[in-house]
């Protein structure tokens, strides 16, 4: 992964990319791309009629089939080269990806406990389910959940980050992957993938390429460029009928030949956009995987694209999601220390990033420390269901946990909700923080402040999307007047709060009943069903398991703001493709007009009048067409590798923009190239 830029433009990627573009001249090979196909038949036959010419006279000059069989030949390479050349800087990323995937010795546990027994396995041995002990030193043998403990990891072998990063147990942080690092500390994890099918595995098949397949679009897109093409052949036999009836009837002229036919049908097909395509699709992959995110289909960058709704839950992506704790507010007669105390008592078995917070603010402020608690002890863990955490000691139950989830467990305890605590939660929620309310058995002792920041720059991220006419919509479990604040103060369209996993997925759907695109992120198993179900679900590489498989966009860098960037170059594939196909089009149009006066004008001099370019020698004049319709290709592969430039704006001005810059453009080119180049050949012939 940390293939630095430079390497991808190495002279050995260049090379590795030429001999490539040969070897793709392979018809099996190319029968992927259909009008190149074509042209490669072409290039045969016109070749063929130039070896046929050297021992054999003809109506036409030798040189001419000579130069449109070279030209010809060049147009196919250079469509070779545009892919080999995207592919290739794939493949030298998936190279340094494989290097890390050595082979790895796996501790296999007979239980899922620290003292349980193992033995040292292969790790290509491993199967789905399989509980394995990685300590200190070890490489994680395989993609999987921790079960039990916590480590710091170093995952820059995938990532390419080598700050090292907490896994855990329990939060949103769980899974690990296999080939990184554990320095420091115990785990046991639960693998997830059978080998073969792990995180690594998809990624290199991804990079390199070699699964690629056509999306919907592309395959779309291809249908129209073969009919086209098949257009084209038919114009061209036409002529060359039509050419043998008028020489027939009128006696003067003589007979198209078939270099100059399949001269003019190559000028014509749609060569540029069917050279270009796959490059376009592969350096769109490109693209996001150099903001180091992995897309696992290449049909999920494309629907980034057309994302009409972008939904965001809100800790971690809008706000920094370091949710700490900076205040204990007693309610009733209760004092700060008492609700400090009962706090650290429900979050001392408490493994999210929230209860550690509380457990070190209760030691800052009074100093109170983690005690060793008894053996019969009960954690409560916090679920994204239930919104509460804690513990039972001796039949005492401690708890904390939203207003409205603590409110129901009190009153369906028998117990009362105090009035003054509505005040307090209110006021927490109203400032954006998130209010979690502290309980001995039914009584309420005390709410905590948990703050969390805003985002820079995440308001200007929203206006721009606004821009280009999506929708942002922030999903949260925290309660409606906190969600609101957060909501107002980041600047997104809509929001829904208390949301558990089922409302997520029900949200989702709905939007997708009205005929949108749904994007999505997320990092929790109370993300997972809504991911599945999302058309772009990016999930984060911290995130659980079971979001990652949900998922059909990763981001390593674990930055939910990506989600923007996804979007970004999702959109500008799809300009990008757009574009070019306008162009290409619009040029093979143009040259309509260039070429054919020029080469019907021996039979139909009455044309002269159309041949507004003044190419009054046939053959120059097609050669020049011919070597434009080449030169084009890798003119444009630069812009197809980079994608077009284009700044955020509504669908709808975005096409007439485009139709302006690349269909005019499309159109003018080849009367300006195709005769630079005919003067330019003037001179020598
Ligand atoms: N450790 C915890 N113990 C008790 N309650 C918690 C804890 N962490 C969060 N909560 C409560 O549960 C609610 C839901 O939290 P959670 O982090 O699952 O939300 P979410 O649905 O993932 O949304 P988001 O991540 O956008 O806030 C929080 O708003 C808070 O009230
Ligand atoms: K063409
Ligand atoms: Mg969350």
């Amino acid at each position: 992964m940390s293939v630095k830029k430079s390497d991808l433009y190495s002279p050995e990627i260049f090379k590795t990319s030429l001999i490539n573009s040969f070897k793709k001249l392979n018809p099996k090979e190319l029968i992927s791309n259909p009008v190149m196909l074509s042209v490669e038949i072409g290039s045969i036959l016109t070749t063929l009629e130039f070896i046929r010419q050297i021992f054999f006279k003809s109506n036409i000059p030798i040189w001419f089939t000579g130069w449109v069989s070279i030209w010809l030949w060049f147009t196919v390479i250079f469509s070779n080269f545009a892919e080999a050349f995207s592919e290739s800087r794939g493949k030298a990323r998936a190279e340094s990806l494989k290097k890390s995937k050595t082979q790895i010795m796996a501790k296999k546990l007979e239980n899922a406990s620290f003292d349980s027994r193992y033995i040292t396995i292969p790790s290509t041995d491993l199967k789905k389910g399989d509980i394995v002990l990685v300590e200190q030193d070890d490489l994680v043998p395989g993609d999987g959940e921790v079960i039990s403990g916590a480590a710091l990891v170093n995952e820059s072998a995938v990532t390419g980050e080598s700050a090292p990063v907490v896994r855990e147990a329990g939060g949103d942080r769980s899974a690990v992957t296999g080939g990184t690092l554990v320095i420091s500390n115990s785990i046991i994890v639960k693998i997830t993938s059978n080998p073969g099918e792990t995180f690594l595995d998809r990624m290199i098949s991804m990079v390199e390429g070699a699964k690629r397949r056509k999306t919907p679009n592309e395959v779309a897109l291809e249908v129209l460029l073969i009919a086209l093409t098949l257009v084209f052949i038919f114009v061209v036999i036409n002529l060359k009928a039509l050419s043998t009836y008028s020489i027939n009837s009128s006696g003067h002229g003589s007979p198209i030949s078939i270099v100059i036919l399949i001269a003019l049908f190559v000028c014509l097909a749609p060569t540029t956009i069917a050279a270009l395509l796959p490059a376009i699709g592969i350096a769109g992959m490109d693209r996001l995987f150099r903001k180091n995110v992995v897309a696992l289909s290449g049909k999920a960058v494309e629907a980034a694209g057309d994302v009409n709704v972008l939904l965001l839950d809100k800790t971690g992506t809008i706000t920094l999601g370091n949710r700490q704790a900076v205040d204990f507010i007693p309610i009733g007669k209760h004092t700060k220390e008492e609700c400090a105390r009962i706090a650290l008592m429900s979050s001392l078995t408490d493994e999210t990033p929230e209860g550690r917070s509380i457990v070190v603010l209760a030691k800052n402020q009074y100093n109170l420390r983690f005690q060793e608690l008894p053996s019969n002890t009960e954690t409560i863990p916090f679920s994204a269901k239930t919104r509460m955490s804690g513990v039972n000691i001796d039949s005492h139950r401690y708890r904390k946990g939203s207003a409205d989830a603590i409110s129901d467990y009190i009153l369906q305890n028998g117990g009362s909700v105090p009035e003054d605590m509505e005040e307090v939660v209110m006021e927490i929620s109203k400032s954006g923080g998130t209010p979690l309310v502290v309980t001995y058995d039914n009584e309420v002792i005390g709410v905590i402040n948990l703050k969390d920041i805003l985002k820079t720059g995440i308001k200007e991220r929203f206006e721009q999307l606004r821009k280009m006419g999506i929708k942002t919509v922030m999903i949260t479990g925290d309660n409606p007047l906190t969600a609101a604040t957060i909501a107002a103060e980041a600047g997104v369209d809509d929001f829904l709060a208390q949301a558990k996993p089922e409302d997520k997925l029900r949200l989702v759907k709905e939007y997708q009943q009205q005929g949108l695109m749904v994007a999505m992120t997320g990092d929790g198993t109370n993300d997972a069903p809504a991911l599945a179900q999302a058309d772009v679900a990016v999930a984060m590489n911290t995130g659980t398991q079971a979001a990652r498989e949900a998922a059909n966009i990763i981001d390593l860098d674990s930055s939910p703001t990506k989600l923007l960037d996804i979007v970004d170059i999702g959109k500008q594939l799809l300009m990008t493709r757009g574009a070019l196909t306008t162009f290409s089009i619009s040029n093979d149009i143009a040259k309509y007009f260039v070429i054919i006066p020029a080469a019907v004008i021996s039979i139909y001099p009455q044309l002269n009048a159309l041949n507004i370019m003044q190419l009054s020698n046939p053959y120059l004049a097609i050669l020049s067409a011919v070597i434009f319709n080449a030169i084009v290709i890798p003119l444009l592969t630069p812009l197809a590798l980079k994608g077009v430039w284009y700044r955020p704006m509504k669908a709808e001005n975005l096409l007439i923009f485009n139709l302006l810059i690349y269909g005019l453009g499309g159109l003018i080119a080849p009367f300006i190239g195709i005769k630079l180049i005919y003067l330019a050949l003037s001179l020598f012939i």
